[in-house]
């Protein structure tokens, strides 16, 4: 028997592979007198400027398969690396010290580190790990070495990382990774809402598996039950191989529904949306029979860079992803920053509650010019397609009103501009404060759609973080007063002519979605994967059943009694 760690199960499936650490090369340094400083120096420049290529190279690269905002961060460790006086630091250390450039890289970097990591500024704080990841790609030239991921020729490799942020997953070639292993990370961390996207296996928060893992070991990732097996025995190997076969041939039969519809037995349709991170994800949603996106979390697009995206950066994303949909409804999320996504450029104070704190719509509201420039290019990408905005983390009526007003501003903005956009766009706002959900009818009559964020709702209805291990045991989902308050969204929108959604992580369970049908709920957004077996199951279910099934699932009073009699009902 292999060694068992158990971690967040963050993305479903099996894996079965070799472990390849992900590190940013902390190499031993040489240092040793060179008698030709100029020849050094010369060394020097040309590892420079080779790094100076790869950047280049995976701008392109990342600018292409991510979008130009992913693709901000390369550039800004090209500006360093072409910077004068980073460079001119070290070429002078050679020539007055006559040291090699790998002691004299490492003596400016380690300063300028050092000096950084002292400053009294979260962001300027935040430069010191920029410094880092520029030395070691220097390095790596300089000492021959491959930076980042070297995948050579394996095409089974599960990636083992302390985190990973999408900079460093653009350099992979995704269909040779298996699956994801990392050290920190909740279910909404980026590097598991990208693999549940992707469709790749993935564990994260195991805590030292970077540290206690080496390249080459055998492991299997069974994501689904967030189980890391380390060194495998054969009889293990077998047994997981054997359903992951299983799995595939489950997941080519479920292609055959990827045009079809989603529509009960007796006529009764619901709408299957992917859930979005970055415009490039749009395509896999699309791949995976998506009738639309549910839910872009446009918050990406602000995230990993230095400084805020333009309005042009940002249209130029949402319309990718609008384009890709060619026609279905594109619903963009206003930034939804705070909380557990953080930006380093926006000087965030820190805060005692951060998950009741300054966050999402409070931002954004607050931050007027911000929040106006995110919806004049989401106006403007309302052009090309079918799109809707969204608004995070409503709490009263009166945030409606004033984001609505903000809105009003810019749509008056581009029409003195002559700036083509939809008049028509819907508006429309996550529930995922018990406050909105309990006052939905009163906010029914200022939007035009809800959509339901189980993922927060759950945590602020149940007063548990989402990401403590501790309280996990009170996130329950299937709760009573869940599925109270989810009901009383859908008949508030209903009562008042509008329609509601659930973009949380509860709108791809499969064991919940035949009871969230039952109540009326008329989109469900979720990772791409989970489309297809929920389209599936809608499929073979008949409306009249769900409804039945739905009133009596609210009448239990536990979790655990939900549980039990959904799980009858689906067995
Ligand atoms: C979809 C949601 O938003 P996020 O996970 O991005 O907070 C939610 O809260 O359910
Ligand atoms: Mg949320």
């Amino acid at each position: 028997m292999g060694q068992q760690k158990t971690g967040v199960a963050a993305s479903p499936g099996i894996a079965v592979g070799k472990a390849k650490v992900y590190s940013s090369h902390t190499v031993h340094t040489p240092q040793y007198q060179v008698d030709d400083t100029a020849a050094e120096i010369e060394r020097f420049t040309r590892a420079v400027s080779a790094s100076a290529d790869d950047l280049l190279s995976l701008e392109a690269k990342v600018s292409a398969e991510l979008g130009p905002d992913e693709a901000k961060l390369m550039e800004a460790h090209r500006l360093i690396l072409q910077d004068p006086e980073f460079t001119g630091s070290v070429t002078s250390h050679i020539e007055t010290d006559a040291i090699n450039a790998e002691a004299a890289l490492r003596v400016v970097s380690d300063s300028l580190i050092a000096l950084f990591e002292s400053m009294d500024n979260e962001y300027m704080r935040g430069r010191a790990a920029d410094i880092a990841d520029i030395t070691s790609r220097v390095m790596a030239q300089l000492l021959g070495l491959d930076y980042g991921f070297n995948a050579g020729n394996d095409t089974d490799m599960i990636l083992v990382a302390k985190d990973l942020h999408p900079s460093d997953t653009v350099q992979l070639d995704l269909s040779r990774v298996k699956g994801f292993v990392t050290d920190v990370g909740g279910r909404t961390s980026h590097t598991a809402i990208m693999a549940r996207t992707r469709g790749i296996p993935a564990i994260v928060g195991l805590g030292d598996v970077s540290e206690t893992v080496s390249d080459g070991t055998p492991l299997i990732v069974d994501g689904s039950n967030g189980l890391l097996i380390v060194n495998p025995s054969n009889e293990e190997v077998a047994r997981y191989l054997e359903q992951a076969q299983i799995d595939a041939a489950r997941a080519e039969q479920l292609h055959a529904l990827i045009h079809e519809s989603s529509v009960t037995l007796d006529g009764h349709q619901v709408e299957l949306a992917a859930n979005i991170g970055v415009p490039g994800d749009a395509v896999i949603g699309v791949a995976h029979g998506a009738e639309g996106v549910g839910l872009f979390r446009s918050e990406f697009l602000f995230m990993n860079r230095d400084s805020l995206p333009s309005e042009e950066e940002q249209f130029q994303a949402y319309q990718e992803a609008v384009q890709t949909l060619d026609g279905k409804p594109v619903i963009i999320r206003t930034m939804d920053i705070g909380g557990d996504k953080s930006l380093d450029y926006l000087q965030l104070p820190a805060e005692l509650n951060p998950f009741l704190g300054y966050r999402a719509i409070r931002i954004s509201l607050d931050r007027e010019d911000m929040f106006k420039t995110q919806l004049r290019a989401i106006l403007r990408a309302s052009h090309y397609g079918r799109v809707k905005v969204m608004y995070p983390m409503i709490a009263t009526r009166d945030e409606v009103v004033a984001a609505n007003e903000v809105l009003e501003a810019a749509k008056q903005e581009l029409r003195s501009e002559g700036i083509p956009f939809d008049e028509d766009m819907e508006v429309g706002i996550m529930v995922e404060i018990p406050a909105a959900a309990i006052a939905a009818d009163q906010l029914a009559e200022v939007v035009d759609f809800f959509s339901i964020g189980t993922n927060d709702l759950i945590q602020y209805t149940m007063a548990c973080d989402r990401m403590n291990e501790k309280v996990s045991y009170l996130y329950q989902p299937y709760h009573p007063s869940i599925l109270r308050l989810v009901k009383m969204v859908i008949d508030a929108a209903h009562q008042h002519g509008k329609w509601a959604g659930m973009c949380g992580e509860m709108a791809g369970d499969l064991n919940i979605v035949p009871v969230l049908v039952g109540l009326g709920i008329d989109e469900l957004s979720m990772s791409p994967p989970s489309i297809l077996p929920v389209r599936e199951q809608i499929r073979q279910s008949r409306f009249e059943d769900l409804q039945e099934l739905a009133a009596e699932a609210l009448r239990q009073s536990t979790s655990d009694a939900v549980k039990n009699l959904v799980v009858q009902a689906t067995d």
